[in-house]
């Protein structure tokens, strides 16, 4: 079991984030609860920019919204001089939403919508990361029809394997993201985007994955796109002078978890490009990094109640909370583990190992297998760690629950970023035909 950031348990034996007791927080804006710990957030932004910018100058970094996205953190990226990465019409949306500026923002995804395309380039967006040969005729042409230039990147797949969950490598050759680099489609991406007329081609763009541990993976990869570069330039002419090696940095969850060090992989990084670009006699390109989960996970925790406890003696026993894989599925979908602790007896130590349920209908709602924990009875606010990033963002109504609502805390105070969805919310958009209003 790890603390992280702010958290310390205070003088009533509670658990405390940002200076605020998590009890009181649960009171005041029910449960579940996301709470962001600001402090941790902004120490952590701080450091990328130390370990890549301030060390080596020619970089940038950009948060990977899809991470955790509201308006709030969008001014808090922009406070922080932190780059988005944004991956959709609804993300580009929240973000002009939040004024942050649109040529800080990079637009990814593997099906770019022609209303989406149009939106990025209306917009000004800072660079669009183009995925396929379809997105880069259709970008191409609707640049053309507004009688602008997009700045592009091309997305490539460098045919690195990843150690890490099945469902999030995306590097490796069998993926359905970007331009394939081993099969020699990359290069062809690249040299007709150089003959596009309404597109700038700046450089290109790789993401291995999610979670990673290994910085000898990155080292790896920016070494076979510098390879890549070279190749480029013996073809085409042309130097690719931006490299985004994408995001995927790994973080601590749970006892097992050995994250490297922010610093541990910008040196890494920039090692590889160094040491490559001295062997093709190449400038380093600028780099971008795009982490999201190291940023938001460990900022964030969540509260519930705790409810209905089911033991069956010599088997488990479970224990039942008021949120579950609506608020955070990663458990059901990567079996991803997470810590738990009982905030209002945070001064005790685990008394059993329990499983924590979820309130949804379906067996698979769980949100950790046999966990220690603390005496836990109805009432108790349970605070599971590390649940900032890819919780809210993919939370669901499944069961029509309402998505919880998120604090931001830092220094005792405590500010509502999202509000809790009511049932109102819930059937806002839902349509009754005329035929049933008899
Ligand atoms: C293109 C791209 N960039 C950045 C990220 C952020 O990854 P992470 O949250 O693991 O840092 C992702 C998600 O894996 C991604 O697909
Ligand atoms: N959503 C995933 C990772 C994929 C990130 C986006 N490419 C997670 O929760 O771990």
């Amino acid at each position: 079991m790890k603390f992280h950031g702010t958290m310390k348990v205070n003088e009533q034996g509670h658990l405390e984030i940002g200076g605020c007791d998590t009890v009181d927080l649960a009171r005041e804006f029910g449960t579940p609860l996301y709470v962001m710990d600001e402090v941790l957030m902004r120490e952590i932004c701080r450091q990328y920019k130390s370990a890549f910018v301030e060390k080596y100058g020619n970089a940038e970094v950009i948060y990977a919204s899809k991470a955790f996205l509201t308006k709030a953190i969008c001014c808090l990226m922009q406070e922080e001089g932190l780059g988005l990465d944004v991956v959709s019409g609804g993300e580009i949306y929240t973000a002009l939403q939040a004024n942050f500026p649109p040529e800080r923002m990079y637009f990814h995804g593997n099906n770019k919508s022609a209303s989406e395309l149009t939106m990025a380039l209306e917009a000004g967006v800072g660079r669009i990361v183009v995925d396929n040969f379809y997105e880069m005729e259709m970008l191409d042409r609707l640049a053309g029809e507004m009688g602008k230039k997009a700045e592009i990147l091309l997305r490539i797949t460098p045919g690195v394997e990843a150690h890490t969950h099945e469902y999030i490598k995306t590097g490796q050759i069998d993926s359905k993201f970007g331009f394939t680099l081993p099969n020699g489609q990359a290069l062809e991406a690249v040299k007709a985007a150089l003959k596009k007329e309404n597109l700038v081609l700046h450089g290109l763009h790789c993401h291995i994955g999610s979670q990673i541990f290994e910085m000898d993976s990155y080292a790896y990869t920016a070494r076979v796109m510098m390879d890549f570069i070279k190749e480029i330039q013996k073809t085409t002419g042309w130097t690719a002078g931006e490299l985004n090696l994408g995001g995927g940095f790994g973080i601590y969850y749970a006892d097992g978890d050995e994250p490297a060090t922010i610093t541990d992989y910008a040196d890494a990084v920039f090692a590889a490009l160094r040491e490559k670009a001295e062997e093709h006699d190449l400038p380093v390109p600028k780099v971008i990094v795009e982490p999201g989960r190291s940023i938001a996970g460990p900022a964030g925790s969540t509260l519930y109640t705790v409810g209905s406890i089911k033991e069956i003696p010599g088997v488990r026993k479970y224990v039942a909370v008021d949120g579950g894989m609506t608020d955070n599925i990663r458990p059901a979908l990567y079996q991803a583990r997470y810590e738990a602790i009982i905030a209002n007896k945070a001064d005790q130590p685990p008394a059993e190992v329990v499983s924590i349920t979820g309130k949804c209908c379906e067996s698979g709602d769980m949100l950790a297998w046999d966990v220690p924990l603390q005496p836990a009875e109805p009432g108790d606010i349970l605070a599971m760690f590390c649940t900032g990033a890819y919780g809210y963002t993919m939370s669901s109504n499944y069961n029509r629950l309402g998505r919880p609502a998120a604090v931001l805390v830092a220094n005792g105070q405590a500010d509502l970023i999202l509000q809790r969805e009511t049932y109102e919310d819930l059937v806002r958009n839902d349509v009754i035909p005329a035929r049933f209003r008899k």
